[in-house]
């Protein structure tokens, strides 16, 4: 296509909504008419469907659960009056409580005002916070943030070494929906052990948000904890960034939670539109089905030119993996769907893997993330009429370019700067077209079945372990893994054994492994 096609079709394609500032072009996704035509009766029950899911249809089948997120930033939406009541007070009571927080009207009892937060979770509970607390946190907030999202006993050492000397103003937000996740579990019970050293009162410093109800609720009300938020049954992990899940984090930080809320909303409105031109989460779900062929073939690779913006890829990566990687439609057939997502930030990752995206395999798509203001204020020049923001957006354009060049497809959002009101829309907009492309592909886009069987193996790996402690004890004489599996019933686990002992040696948890390390079936067992 020659350069006078290549702006018509710019402009043909190009979508924009003048209340946020905000462009979605997708005029370098090589898609036709004909593509668009056939496309058309997907779409059209891909809007009914949404319909459907916003008037509190059971969206999930298999949780047997609605799906609400929409509600959260337009609660007149909402099916009943109950839950409209139960979001808008919930709102209310954390801008309250945040601004008690913040002003010091609530401290710590040995200091007078709270300065940072450790705020554990994982998933859903975390990749929101991390997001927009890195995209969005003032220079100085009132109070910092910290997060453990993992149960990696090095990751949890490392924050509260280095809030040893503020754990005594230090708040801790345990996030879990369940209420039950392992992960979030270990680090509360670390955390509490740490407060506990210092002599300091867990209670004073934790706030739960979870579900009603769940065993972290529980364990908050008997304990007395600061406060309790509630996470509604009807928000799914993945899209609870505007729930209290994200907006507890993000108030404590003096972020604009309204301002959020205000700009998922416009952006729901955007995309309530049930027309593929002018609504922006369906040209996006579009492009995902042209590029991927409706099968996920080739990898959505996000690439915000904005450090401020680097963790969205991250947090992409779940909405749109977890949500789409499925085994079985909703028809029960087997399709292994989904669309594997990466991405950091350009231009930093032009030095690295862009390489391989220019010439290499072409297995991918590229979502560029433009945002239009470079800084707030005047930029110096680095050159006579050129600054460090004009190389940035050249090296934008010099890359969508040189990949269209060579048959890669890419789609470029257009923001006019990051705040509260854009990021609320950016989230809303893939909330939106990953549920439209769930419904393209016939998928529950609203559950994660998958994700249980590694929680089971683990789980079986750990009881495994008691096994194996069991045994070693009770026999107190040197033996070989394959004697330890037998006397645990458990020859046919001989490789998970093994991997046990080896990391209980490591750790010095009372098992000494002896003999030759390159040949496991030789070691010696003893407990010291
Ligand atoms: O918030 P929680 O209940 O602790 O769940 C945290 C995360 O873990 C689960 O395994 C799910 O796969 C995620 O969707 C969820 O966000």
């Amino acid at each position: 296509m020659d350069a006078t096609a290549l702006w018509q079709r710019y402009q043909k394609w190009l979508y924009f909504h003048e209340g946020l500032g905000f462009y979605l072009d997708v005029s370098r996704m090589r898609f036709d008419d004909t593509f668009v035509e056939a496309l058309q009766p997907k779409f059209e029950k891909a809007f009914a469907d949404m319909e459907e899911l916003e008037k509190g249809a059971i969206a999930n089948p298999d949780e047997n659960r609605m799906v609400g997120h929409y509600w959260l930033r337009n609660p007149s939406l909402a099916p009943t009056p109950e839950l409209q009541e139960e979001i808008v007070n919930t709102i209310e009571q954390i801008e309250t409580f945040a601004e008690k927080i913040r002003t010091g009207a609530i401290h710590p009892p040995k200091a007078s005002r709270f300065t940072d937060i450790i705020s554990i979770g994982i998933g859903g509970s975390a990749l929101g916070p991390e997001f927009v607390a890195q995209a969005l946190a003032p220079d100085f907030p009132p109070l910092g943030i910290h997060f453990i999202d993992n149960t990696d006993p090095a990751g949890i050492d490392r924050i509260l070494t280095h809030l040893r000397n503020r754990l005594s103003s230090t708040l801790v937000l345990v996030i879990s929906k369940s209420g039950g996740t392992p992960e979030p579990r270990n680090g509360m019970i670390e955390v509490k052990k740490a407060y506990a050293g210092q002599n300091l009162d867990f209670a004073n410093y934790a706030i739960a948000i979870t579900m009603p109800g769940s065993k972290l609720d529980e364990q908050a009300k008997s304990e007395g904890w600061l406060a309790r938020f509630p996470m509604f049954d009807w928000v799914g992990g993945r899209t609870s960034e505007l729930s209290a899940v994200g907006q507890v984090p993000a108030a404590l930080q003096g972020i604009d939670i309204r301002a959020m809320l205000e700009g998922a909303k416009e952006m729901d409105d955007a995309t309530r539109i049930p027309n593929i031109k002018q609504n922006p989460a369906a040209l996006l779900a579009l492009s995902w089905y042209f590029s991927g062929n409706g099968k996920g073939e080739k990898d959505m690779v996000i690439l915000p030119y904005k450090d401020s913006l680097l963790l969205f890829s991250r947090y992409l990566q779940q909405l749109v993996m977890e949500s789409l990687g499925k085994e079985k439609d909703l028809d029960g057939n087997i399709v292994h769907q989904g669309i594997a997502v990466y991405g950091n930030k350009g231009s930093t990752d032009q030095h690295a893997y862009v390489q391989q995206l220019r010439e290499g395999v072409a297995n991918f798509f590229v979502t560029f993330i433009e945002v239009l203001e470079d800084r707030k204020g005047q930029s110096p020049e680095i050159e006579t009429g050129v600054t460090s923001g004009d190389y940035l957006s050249g090296f934008l354009q010099g890359t969508r370019q040189a990949l269209y060049e060579n048959q890669r497809d890419s789609v470029t959002v257009t923001i006019p700067q990051v705040n509260s009101r854009i990021v609320g829309a950016l989230i809303a907009l893939y909330e939106r077209a990953v549920g439209f492309y769930g419904s393209l592909v016939n998928v529950n886009a609203y559950h994660q079945p998958g994700v249980e069987a590694g929680k089971k193996a683990a789980a079986a790996i750990l009881e495994l372990q008691k096994q194996v402690l069991e045994v070693i004890q009770t026999e107190k004489t040197s033996l070989s893994i394959e004697e330890i599996a037998q006397k645990a019933g458990a020859s046919d686990q001989i490789e998970a054994i093994y991997k046990i002992l080896r990391h209980l040696h490591a750790n010095q948890r009372g098992v000494v492994l002896h003999g030759d390390f390159g040949q496991p079936s030789s070691l010696k067992v003893s407990i010291t």
